[in-house]
Parts: structure tokens; C-alpha cells; sequence
């Protein structure tokens, strides 16, 4: 049995905190600059921050770069990053194993900074499922066509109509519906969308979404903030944003929203006195959304042409498809339009 040395200790512990601090500040750029997600860029600049105050200067001193024989062994996967992804697994596995070193080895100088490094851990595994098993977020990026659902009678005939057709994204919109009905149509809803490989999302209602086990909300300017929703859904659900103009979207960005609403294009009866955007907004969107975007509004069959030269590839649809004599041929007819009949 070895004597435990302080030296060789506090060597340990400056190596570990170092490497979780530049694995985090690594994966802190992406989130940043490359998906403008304030939310997990924040996380990552609060988990180095708080490691910051275990990195003392005995620690720092300790430290004997010459001496390391380690500092030559490599593992030949750290030279080959083949895209982000790979990248961001590599760095939130060091942070990890750095933070369960720095877990053990910190018990030894202050039982309070093992506490905390298995608690930072934590929160590592967490945002690792927020970065890396976003699948929702990346499925809704391959909806063409978003059906949002209007009270009717036969709601769900229509629906499934649509899912025939390779809808894959639905949202049930219900503003009269009493409580217990609504939950009862968004569990139909849900199990349908289930059974057709669809995405499920609710308007307005962060706990209806949960209550269903949606696969997130979409929520307006005056509708809960992001980051309560954020916070009650978790990383993995989606969380869309409608949207009006430039300030809006940046917003949005800002906040953490995964997908934006743009809109309306053109005046629509589905929402009554709110002004229309217009093509120039969906072409501003075209040229500026880092997010994926919905154009929403007045939208058909008729227009979606136009609405695509703008710019838009994803677009969101109330009566063209609710109010259709043939829900079918309409669905099917806008996504041969869009250029995917299966999405
Ligand atoms: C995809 C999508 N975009 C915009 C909206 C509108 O949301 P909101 O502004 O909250 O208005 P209501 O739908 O709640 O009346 C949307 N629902 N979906
Ligand atoms: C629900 C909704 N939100 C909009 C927005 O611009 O935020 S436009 C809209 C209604 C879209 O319905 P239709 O396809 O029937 O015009
Ligand atoms: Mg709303």
C-alpha cells in the first residue's frame, strides 16, 4: 500500500481541473457559436466557473509539466475528429472522467470538493443528453410539413388522414376545449402520432405536453417564457417559438427556442387581426434563422409556391389541410409541392 503523497496529489487534481475546465470551454464554443444556444452555453461556462475555486495555487504549483510522462501518450482516436459531434462526445467523456478523478482524489484534500465534483458531474451527464440525444430536434429538421391541428369532430380522422401521407409533425391547437376533453384528445393524439412515426407537440400548454408525454410545446410572445418551459420539460423536448420580425427571432435564438414560428405570412382568419409579416420577413428568415423555421400563415397550395421562393423548405398549415374537403389529397398534394412526399 502506497503512503498517500500531497505532491503527487495536488499534481493529480491541477491535471484533472485543467482538463475539465478545457473540455468544457470546448464544448461551451459549440453551444455559443455554433448552435446559438444560450441555454447550454451558459451551463458550460457556470460548471467551469464553478470548478474555478478548487484550482488553487498549491495546486497550480504542484504542477511540473517536464516531469509529466504522460504528457506524450496519445490514443490515435484524438487525432481523428470526423465531424462535431465526434468531437463533442470526446470532449464531454474527458470532462466526465476528469470530474470522477478530481471526485475521488479531491476527498483526499476536502471531502466538500468530491461532493461538488460528483455533483458537476451530474449535470455533465445531463447536458451531454441535451447536446448529443437532441434526435427530436434533428427529426423536426426533416419535416417539410407541420400539420397545426383546429377543433373538429372528426380531429383525429383528419389527422390520421394527414399521417397517411407522411405527415410527420403534428401540433394540437385547442383554445375552447374544456381541460378533461383536451387531455383526452392530445392522449389520442399523441398514441396516433406514436403509431405513424410523427412528432407530437401541444401548443400553449407546457403540462398538457407533459401530462401526454408530448415531444414538446410551441409557444407564443405571451406565452410562458423559454426558460420555464426549459425547465420543466428538461433538454430533450422541442420548444418552438412563434415569431413576428427580426427582434423576435433574435430573441428566440437568445432564449434557447429550438425551432421559430415566421409569421403570418398572409393575414388568415386562424388568427384574426394579427398583422402579416410577408414574404419579406420569410425571406429575412431565409437568409438569417440559424434555427430551423416554419412559415406560417394563410399558407396553400395556392401560395406555397411563392412562399418558397422566398425561402422557406419547412412550412406550417392550419385550414389547407383541417378545413380541406380531402384531407388526403391536400396533404399529399402540399408535400409533393414541397418536394418530399415522405415528410
Ligand atoms: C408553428 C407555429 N407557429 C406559430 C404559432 C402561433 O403561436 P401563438 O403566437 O402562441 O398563437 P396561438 O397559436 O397560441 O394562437 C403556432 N401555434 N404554431
Ligand atoms: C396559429 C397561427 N399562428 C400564426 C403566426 O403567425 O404566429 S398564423 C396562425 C394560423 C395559421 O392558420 P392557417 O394555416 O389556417 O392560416
Ligand atoms: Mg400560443
Amino acid at each position: 500500500m502506497q503512503q498517500s503523497s500531497p505532491m503527487a496529489i495536488a499534481r493529480i487534481l491541477d491535471a484533472n481541473l485543467n482538463r475539465a475546465r478545457e473540455g468544457l470551454r470546448t464544448v461551451e464554443e459549440w453551444c455559443r457559436f455554433g448552435l446559438n444556444h444560450q441555454h447550454w452555453a451558459e451551463e458550460c461556462k457556470q460548471l467551469r466557473q464553478a470548478l474555478a475555486p478548487w484550482h488553487q495555487d498549491d495546486l497550480r504549483a504542484a504542477r511540473d509539466t517536464p516531469n509529466d510522462v504522460g504528457t506524450q501518450l496519445t490514443h490515435p482516436q484524438e487525432s481523428q475528429r470526423t465531424d462535431v459531434r465526434a468531437l463533442l462526445q470526446a470532449n464531454l467523456c474527458r470532462v466526465q472522467e476528469a470530474l470522477r478523478v478530481l471526485e475521488e482524489y479531491g476527498k483526499l484534500r476536502d471531502p466538500a470538493m468530491g461532493a461538488c465534483c460528483k455533483q458537476l458531474r451530474y449535470r455533465v451527464y445531463a447536458l451531454e443528453s441535451g447536446l448529443l440525444g437532441a434526435k427530436l430536434v434533428q427529426k423536426l429538421r426533416q419535416c417539410s410539413l407541420y400539420l397545426v391541428t383546429s377543433p373538429q369532430e372528426n380531429l383525429l380522422a383528419t389527422v390520421e388522414a394527414a399521417l397517411q401521407w407522411g405527415l410527420k409533425l403534428v401540433q394540437y391547437r385547442d383554445k375552447d376545449t374544456e381541460d378533461q376533453l383536451r387531455w383526452q384528445r392530445a392522449k389520442d393524439l399523441r398514441q396516433l402520432c406514436t403509431q405513424y412515426g410523427a412528432l407530437f407537440l401541444v401548443n400553449d400548454r407546457v403540462d398538457l405536453a407533459l401530462a401526454v408525454n408530448a415531444d414538446g410545446v410551441h409557444l407564443g410572445q405571451q406565452d410562458l417564457p423559454i426558460a420555464v418551459a426549459r425547465q420543466l420539460l428538461g433538454p430533450d423536448k422541442i420548444i418552438g417559438r412563434s415569431t413576428t420580425n427580426p427582434e423576435e427571432m433574435a430573441k428566440a435564438i437568445a432564449e434557447g427556442a429550438d425551432y421559430i414560428g415566421v409569421g403570418p405570412v398572409y393575414a388568415t382568419p386562424t388568427k384574426a387581426g394579427k398583422k402579416p409579416a410577408g414574404l419579406d420577413y420569410v425571406q429575412y428568415a431565409a437568409a438569417n434563422s440559424p434555427l430551423p423555421w416554419f412559415a406560417i400563415g394563410g399558407i396553400d397550395s395556392g401560395n406555397l409556391g411563392e412562399v418558397m421562393e422566398a425561402g422557406a423548405n419547412q412550412v406550417a398549415i392550419v385550414r389547407a389541410i383541417m378545413e380541406a374537403p380531402d384531407p388526403s389529397q391536400a396533404t399529399a398534394q402540399l408535400l409533393t409541392q414541397l418536394g418530399r412526399i415522405n415528410s
